[in-house]
């Protein structure tokens, strides 16, 4: 497979080991990230990595920053992404199978080496469940990227059910 890895200086500590797996696993691996442990900002650091998804250049991205958290906000901005904070196997494949998350964030601060690898290796063994309803779900998720103020959206409530906020 082909992917794009990124980091910011927190995931620098992770990120070697998470190269060498990947490429001691036959995977394609272009590494956008920080080479060192001097700050940069991680909304910066993602932008390489979520461009190559998008243009489909790689097939998934992976970027590592302290917590995972910021470095998936940032790239979920970008149109077509579809990223997750993902520290577990099994939210790893289901994240492919059910959401085709195409940008797994680990967090450098959270977990360690092992837990990396088995990670990465149910992300990048998984595969989109090519099925009606979750095909549907994911293809909601782009009309709302594609417009935040669709109300075409299956079970959206209008504007007026605000009132019972009030
Ligand atoms: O975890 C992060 C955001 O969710 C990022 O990895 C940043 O690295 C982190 O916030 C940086 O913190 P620092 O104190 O500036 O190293």
């Amino acid at each position: 497979m082909k992917i794009a890895l990124s980091n910011d200086h927190a995931g620098f500590i992770l990120k070697p080991f998470v190269l060498q797996h990947l490429r001691a696993a036959g995977h394609h691996v272009v590494d956008v990230g920080t080479q060192n442990d001097e700050p940069v900002d991680f909304p910066v650091m993602t932008q390489s990595v979520t461009s190559l998804v998008v243009s489909h250049d790689v097939d998934r991205g992976i970027l590592v920053c302290g917590s995972g958290v910021g470095a998936s906000i940032a790239a979920n901005k970008v149109r077509g992404i579809r990223a997750a904070v993902i520290h577990d196997t099994f939210a790893a494949r289901q994240s492919v199978e059910h959401d085709d998350v195409n940008v797994a964030c680990l967090g450098a601060w959270i977990i360690g080496e092992r837990i990396a690898a088995d990670v990465l290796d149910a992300f990048l063994g998984a595969r989109f469940d090519d099925t009606e309803d979750v095909r549907r779900r994911v293809a909601q998720i782009t009309e709302l990227e594609a417009d935040s103020s669709n109300p075409a959206l299956n079970g959206r409530k209008e504007p007026a059910d605000r009132t019972e906020l009030n």
